[in-house]
């Protein structure tokens, strides 16, 4: 069973269209990053996996439909929007006693293990640690949910460059042990890149790539190419090009090694620019040949 198989979902608030028929698969114990632009529909479809929104469509989490069974989902679920967001008058203690009120999967001892890795302290009001320690503080709850699916909607999102890389590692290290399945939605492909199995990338309530990494590392090459060079390298129809410090760098789906080696140098393309070469809206050499 997948943890989370989707079908022509689509959902339209008014006359914007929000999701305009995704199909989904998502294995057990992947990581997979729901990528894309403003307004391209992630947090709709985060919301509709976790029965926030209904939806058009076929939609299973977990063996259940999100909407009409959010209640009993919620117990093999955690949904996170805004890391280090929290009621800023609690004190540390009464954040623990609030998660063990509300959730059947909080394991306090977890979390006050992790706490004590931490200067934070019970007494500690939340308005008074700094923005570090309130992401750990948030990390120390959720890490102690045990859960089979954790959702996080634009997680660091406000956090500066120190905390949103801690907030990764750590979750990366200390929490995911490969039977759990995380799916996390950014417009920061850098930034959740290196943590991925798996990358979906979304625009305009339609998916444009899904793939594994090992698929993207297989499928996208670069080439760096002189002027006297460009001309073969164009007739290869690469789907992007962009010039960088007077060289031209050409990005190919699914063109082998071999003749972009005669071309030039070849490298394996960051997530970055293969998200920029499918989402970039400029025009190509596909388009100018
Ligand atoms: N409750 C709503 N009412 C009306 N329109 C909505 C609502 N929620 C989302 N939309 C619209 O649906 C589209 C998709 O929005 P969504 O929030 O899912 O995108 P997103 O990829 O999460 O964007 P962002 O990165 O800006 O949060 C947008 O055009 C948005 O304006």
């Amino acid at each position: 069973m997948s943890c989370i198989r989707a079908r022509g979902l689509r959902k339209a608030f008014g006359s914007t269209i929000a999701l305009d028929g995704v199909d989904l698969t998502v294995e057990a114990g992947r990581i997979v990053g729901l990528i894309g632009p403003n307004g391209a529909g992630k947090s709709t479809t985060l919301h509709a996996i976790v029965g926030l929104t209904a939806c058009e469509g076929e939609l299973e989490v977990l063996g259940r439909d999100p909407w009409a069974q959010r209640g009993s989902l919620m117990h093999d679920v955690c949904f996170i929007a805004d890391v280090a967001v929290m009621p800023r008058w609690m004190r540390v203690g009464q954040a623990l006693d609030f998660m063990a009120g509300v959730h059947p999967r909080f394991d306090r001892a977890r979390a006050e293990s992790f706490l004590a890795r931490t200067t934070i302290r019970h007494a500690s009001r939340i308005r008074d640690l700094s923005k570090g320690m309130v992401t750990q503080l948030h990390l120390a709850l959720i890490m102690a949910v045990d859960v089979k699916l954790l959702v996080l909607d634009e997680p660091t999102l406000g956090l500066d460059i120190l905390y949103r890389k801690q907030f990764y590692d750590t979750l990366l290290n200390d929490y995911f042990d490969g039977d759990r399945t995380i799916l996390v939605s950014t417009h920061d492909v850098a930034e959740v890149e290196h943590i991925l199995t798996d990358v979906v990338f979304l625009d305009r309530g339609r998916i444009v790539l899904d793939a594994s990494m090992e698929e993207v590392q297989d499928r996208y090459l670069e080439v760096v190419v002189g002027p006297d060079r460009l001309a073969a390298a164009r007739a290869l129809r690469p789907l992007h090009e962009r010039t960088l410090l007077g060289r031209s760098i050409l990005l190919f789906d699914g063109v082998a090694r071999e003749p972009l080696a005669a071309l030039g140098e070849v490298r394996s393309p960051g997530l970055a620019d293969v998200f920029v070469a499918l989402m970039g809206g400029t025009q190509t050499a596909r388009e100018a040949a």
